[in-house]
C-alpha cells in the first residue's frame, strides 16, 4: 500500500500521540509535515520524525507533500483548518469537537457537500473501543431487547487551568452525546443541564459536576454526569438498560492486589492511557478509508448533531428549562 503522507496541525497532547501512533503503529501512513502555534513545540516534532516543520497550517494543508490532515490543535482552530482542508480537497480527521458553534458546523456540511466527496471525519474515537463496540452489538442482535435508557459519567482527574463551564459540554460530554446517538442510532429531541450540589473541590472557577438529560425521537433517555475536574480518577462509566437487560462498559482491564485485608485495583488519571488501542484503530481505518476514497467514520454530520446538542444543553443551563435540538433537514449526503 503507497504510504499515505499526513500534516499534522497541533503537536500538545494528542498531537504528539497521535504523530507518534502514525508513524509506528498504523500500516500506510507517515507523518510529512507537521505545525503548531508555538512554532518550537512543532519543530522539535518534526525533528523528531523527520517530517517538514511549517510555520502555517494553512501552507501546511496546501503542501503537495501532504495528502491528508489531521486536526489536533485546540477547539476554537477546527472550523477554520477543516474548511481549509476541504477547500483543498484534502481528506481531514479533525479531533472532536468539529466546531464550537452549530453555524460554523453548517459552513462545513455545506463546503463538503459542493466538494461532493466525504473528506471529514471527527475524532470521536470511542465509536472504535472494544467494549463500546460490544455494547452496540448487544443492541443490534436484540439481545437486549429495546434500550430504554443510557447512563453514563464523565469523570475527570484535572483539567487545564483555562477551562470554562461551557466546555464541560462542548469539549468533555461530546463524547457521550456523539456515542449515545451511535450506540441507539437514534437522534436527539430535547435536552436538559440541571444544576447539582458542586464540588468544593473544583481548582477552578467553572460547574463542577453537570448533570445532563436527554430524550431522543425514540424516547429513550440519555443521563450524563461530567465531573470536569477533581474527581476520584479518570473514569468512564456507560450503562445501556433495555427491557431484557442492561449492558455496562467494562473498566479497562488492571491487574489488582490483595493486601492487607483489602483488594486494590489502579484507576487511571487521564484520558491517553483509557482508550489507547480505540486510538489505533480510529486511525488505522481512518488511513484505509482515505487509501480507498471511502472514509466512513463519524462525518462532519456527526460533528454538527453532537455540536447542536452541545448548544441546547448550554441554554438549558441559563434557561433552567429543557430545549429542543433543532438540525436542518438531513441532507441525502449524509444518510
Ligand atoms: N479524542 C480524545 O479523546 C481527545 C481529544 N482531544 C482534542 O484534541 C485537541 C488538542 O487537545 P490537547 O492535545 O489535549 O491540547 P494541547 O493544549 O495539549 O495541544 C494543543 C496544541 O495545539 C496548538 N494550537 C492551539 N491553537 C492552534 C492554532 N490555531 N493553530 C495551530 N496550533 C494551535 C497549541 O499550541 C498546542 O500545542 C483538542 O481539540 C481536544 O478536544 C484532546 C484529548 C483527548
Ligand atoms: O476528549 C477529551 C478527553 O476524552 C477527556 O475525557 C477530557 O477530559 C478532555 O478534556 C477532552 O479533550
Amino acid at each position: 500500500m503507497k504510504e499515505l503522507k499526513v500534516g499534522v496541525i497541533g503537536c500538545g497532547a494528542i498531537g504528539k500521540a497521535h504523530v507518534q501512533r502514525l508513524s509506528n503503529e498504523v500500516a500506510g501512513a507517515k507523518v510529512t509535515a507537521v505545525s503548531d502555534y508555538v512554532q518550537d513545540t512543532a519543530r522539535e516534532v518534526a525533528e523528531e520524525y523527520d517530517a517538514q516543520f511549517f510555520a502555517s497550517a494553512k501552507d501546511l494543508i496546501a503542501c503537495d507533500e501532504v495528502d491528508a490532515i489531521l486536526i489536533a490543535s485546540s477547539d476554537p482552530s477546527h472550523a477554520e483548518y477543516t474548511l481549509e482542508c476541504i477547500r483543498n480537497r484534502k481528506p481531514v480527521l479533525c479531533e472532536k469537537p468539529l466546531a464550537l458553534t452549530a453555524s460554523d458546523c453548517e459552513k462545513i456540511l455545506h463546503e463538503e457537500m459542493m466538494a461532493e466527496r466525504h473528506l471529514v471525519q471527527v475524532g470521536f474515537m470511542r465509536r472504535y473501543d472494544s467494549g463500546y463496540v460490544e455494547m452496540k452489538k448487544a443492541i443490534e442482535n436484540g439481545r437486549l431487547g429495546t434500550p430504554l435508557m443510557i447512563n453514563c459519567a464523565h469523570r475527570n482527574f484535572y483539567q487545564p487551568e483555562n477551562f470554562k463551564t461551557d466546555m464541560a459540554i462542548t469539549n468533555v460530554a461530546i463524547h457521550e452525546l456523539d456515542i449515545s446517538r451511535w450506540l441507539l442510532s437514534d437522534e436527539y429531541e430535547d435536552a436538559q443541564v440541571l444544576k447539582v450540589r458542586q464540588n468544593t473541590k473544583t481548582n477552578s472557577d467553572h460547574l463542577n459536576p453537570q448533570l445532563c438529560i436527554l430524550q431522543t425521537k425514540a424516547g429513550a433517555r440519555v443521563i450524563i454526569e461530567v465531573q470536569t475536574t477533581n474527581a476520584y480518577a479518570y473514569d468512564i462509566q456507560c450503562q445501556v438498560v433495555g427491557e431484557l437487560g442492561v449492558i455496562n462498559l467494562p473498566d479497562p482491564s488492571r491487574a489488582y492486589m490483595r493486601t492487607e485485608a483489602h483488594t486494590e485495583t489502579p484507576l487511571m488519571t487521564d484520558w491517553s492511557e483509557r482508550f489507547i488501542d480505540a486510538y489505533t484503530v480510529e486511525l488505522q481505518e481512518w488511513v484505509k478509508g482515505v487509501h480507498k476514497n471511502c472514509v466512513e467514520g463519524p462525518s462532519a454530520w456527526d460533528g454538527y448533531a453532537a455540536c447542536v446538542t452541545a448548544d441546547a444543553l448550554i441554554t438549558s443551563r441559563k434557561t433552567g428549562k429543557p430545549e429542543k435540538v433543532l438540525t436542518i433537514e438531513k441532507p441525502e449526503f449524509y444518510k
